[in-house]
């Protein structure tokens, strides 16, 4: 009797080992060590002040007093200046969604530029995220907050990234809003996009993402699949404090 083929293991994108970042003197991250595989939803979960912010930033090159090593699809992203990161197809969406008040949604949607190869198209993007659709001349604050976390991710997606790290997505909005997000994460993996998501909100976390790391004091200290997040919820709440 022949053993059955292992299922082949998906290529990984993100490599990060002893991870540390500071804010000046103050230490923030401190050694986090975790890895996202091709077309994975990976979560950070944690307290607030745990660091998973900062984690992001530290990535994406805003944050740059840095060290330990963070590689994705082999690119060594703390070598990389920050204005060439997108281009290694990493894009972020920060908390904040940074949409601009003065611009148009289609101004606010064409303002980075195209990096790479592969983007999403505008009909694509409308077909993601319906809300957007005949919004072109609608200014980007008169966007509800969900349209404008649409508009953050969409304008991420236009320009080739297709890893995309994504700050508390569904903080503030509304519970019919985060399961259209959700949805739309869901289009995106099977796009064969790889997301990396901070979250709060578990059971977006769960409707969400595939694994799920924890994030205490700047380290990763734990890791559930959605199996145990779901049976578990002592084990997950402990950690949270809820
Ligand atoms: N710009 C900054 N300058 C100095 N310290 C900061 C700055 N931003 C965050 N910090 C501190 O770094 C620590 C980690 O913050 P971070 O935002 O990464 O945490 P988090 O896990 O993302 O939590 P939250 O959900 O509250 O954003 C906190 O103690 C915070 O006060």
């Amino acid at each position: 009797m022949t053993d059955a083929p292992a299922p082949a293991a998906r290529p990984r994108r993100l490599d990060v080992r002893d991870l540390h970042a500071w804010y000046g003197e103050s230490h923030v991250v401190h050694g986090a060590t975790f890895h996202v595989d091709r077309g994975e939803i990976v979560t950070l979960l944690g307290r607030n002040g745990a660091g998973k912010t900062t984690t992001m930033r530290a990535l994406a090159g805003v944050v740059r007093t840095r060290k330990g090593s963070a590689h994705l699809d082999g690119h060594d992203l703390l070598a990389t200046p920050p204005h060439r990161v997108a281009r290694t197809g990493l894009g972020y969406v920060p908390e904040e969604r940074g949409i601009f008040a003065s611009l148009s949604v289609a101004e606010n949607l064409l303002l980075p530029p195209v990096v790479r190869p592969g983007g999403v198209s505008l009909a694509e993007i409308h077909a993601l995220f319906p809300n957007l659709k005949g919004r072109d001349r609608t200014q980007g604050t008169r966007l509800s907050g969900g349209e404008q976390q649409m508009l953050a991710i969409a304008r991420v997606l236009r320009t080739g990234a297709d890893f995309i790290l994504l700050d508390e997505p569904t903080e503030g909005l509304a519970p019919v809003i985060v399961e259209e997000i959700a949805h739309a994460l869901g289009a995106l993996k099977a796009r064969g996009l790889t997301i990396l998501l901070v979250e709060q909100n578990i059971r977006f976390a769960l409707a969400a993402a595939d694994r799920h790391y924890v994030v205490e004091q700047g380290r990763v200290v734990d890791e559930f699949d959605n199996t145990t997040l779901r049976t578990d919820r002592a084990r997950i709440d402990a950690y949270l404090g809820v």
